[in-house]
């Protein structure tokens, strides 16, 4: 478990203070994967770099397992560093050596010496990231792709419980984000580690995330299950985040004017089970309330199935319909209140 007690942190810029993380408290559960989302500035990196002491906090404790990272001297600090791996968006790699040297490189640090078994590790690790038949290329000789597996391949070589992950799909293209985003569910599945991940897009978040926190100009303005936020944004820089990664909705939302729409306009969710069962049509036609589809969509939130529909309800039970929805376990939200939130 990693644990924000109070932290705070500001850089010293031109002899002055300069806030970049207001006094938060977070925790982050063992073999979760946990996402940080904010825009450029907002404090992510920052917030990452804490976990594993690349940077000091200003104040307050950061935790790992009960263990004070503020509190050890310099070889008890790189020993749990020993525990954390880091992936950077621009991978990082060492150009002048090759793929297996590049793997190798923090075994060797390590204390490794058995050439033998830094082999057989890197085998491992290459057969892990599918990468097998690179092992004596250059990573200038690699797609951005390859070059994070290595990325990835490197950070697992001293079987860390905890990856850091700094906007790792941010340089790559969507096709290839999606297999390095599959790669790392995988490695959260199989290997059971925490994934700390830094993203500025909701996308990546929804793809991979069990648990996300959104950054602010440096303020933790919200946090929750992925399910939760996605579905139901509060804050408005979340709003805009969700937004943004479904830009047909968004668009549709300002572009149709509900306010012509005859009815109350309303948004349903449907998560998991509730996503393949006909409850919609069940209800509207023991009721005798008449519905219209304004938009929908139905996708996935990691492994979780979810649907979400707009419609304009009229007739004279709707607030029975609502009721029977509601008990089906179907979430409800007026519209013109997620338009104009309080
Ligand atoms: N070493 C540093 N010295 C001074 N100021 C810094 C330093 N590192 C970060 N900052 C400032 O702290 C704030 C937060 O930066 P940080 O890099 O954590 O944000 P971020 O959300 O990761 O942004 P990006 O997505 O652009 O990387 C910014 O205002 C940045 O300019």
């Amino acid at each position: 478990m990693i644990r924000f007690l109070d932290v705070h942190k500001s850089y010293r810029v031109d002899g002055r203070d300069v806030p970049a993380l207001q006094p938060l408290d977070l925790e982050i559960a063992d073999g979760e994967v946990f996402g940080i989302i904010g825009h450029s500035g907002a404090g992510k990196s920052t917030l990452v770099r804490l976990i594993n002491l690349l940077e000091r906090p200003s104040g307050g404790r950061v935790l790992i397992d009960d263990i004070d990272m503020t509190s050890l001297d310099e070889p008890a600090l790189r020993a749990q560093r020993r525990r954390i791996g880091m992936i950077f968006q621009h991978f990082n790699l060492l150009g002048s050596q090759t793929v297996a040297d590049n793997i190798a490189f923090p075994l060797r640090l390590a204390g490794e010496r058995d050439a033998k078994a830094i082999r057989a590790r890197v085998d491992e690790l290459l057969a892990r990231v599918g990468l097998q038949a690179h092992a004596d290329k250059y990573p200038s000789q690699l797609s951005g792709g390859q070059k994070q597996r290595v990325g990835i391949a490197r950070a697992l070589a001293n079987r860390p419980s905890i990856l850091l992950c700094d906007e790792a799909t941010s340089a790559l293209d969507p096709q290839t984000t999606g297999d390095v985003l599959a790669l790392l569910a995988e490695i959260n599945r199989e290997l059971k580690l925490t994934i700390v991940l830094i993203t500025h897009e909701m996308d990546v978040v929804r793809r991979v995330c069990d648990r996300v926190a959104v950054l602010d100009a440096g303020h933790v303005v919200e946090t929750g299950a992925v399910a939760d936020v996605f579905l139901h944004p509060r804050h408005p820089t979340t709003r805009r985040f969700v937004e943004e990664a479904l830009p047909e909705e968004a668009a549709s939302t300002r572009q149709t004017p509900y306010a012509h729409v005859p009815g109350r306009i309303l948004r349903l969710s449907f998560r998991g089970e509730a996503t393949w069962t006909p409850t919609l049509s069940r209800v509207m036609r023991d009721t005798g309330v008449d519905f219209n589809i304004l938009a929908g969509r139905i996708d996935r939130i990691k492994e979780l199935p979810y649907g979400q529909l707009t419609l304009a309800l009229d007739g004279a039970n709707v607030d029975a319909a609502l009721e029977a929805l509601r008990t089906a376990g179907i979430e409800i939200e007026e519209v013109a209140s997620l338009e104009n939130p309080s």
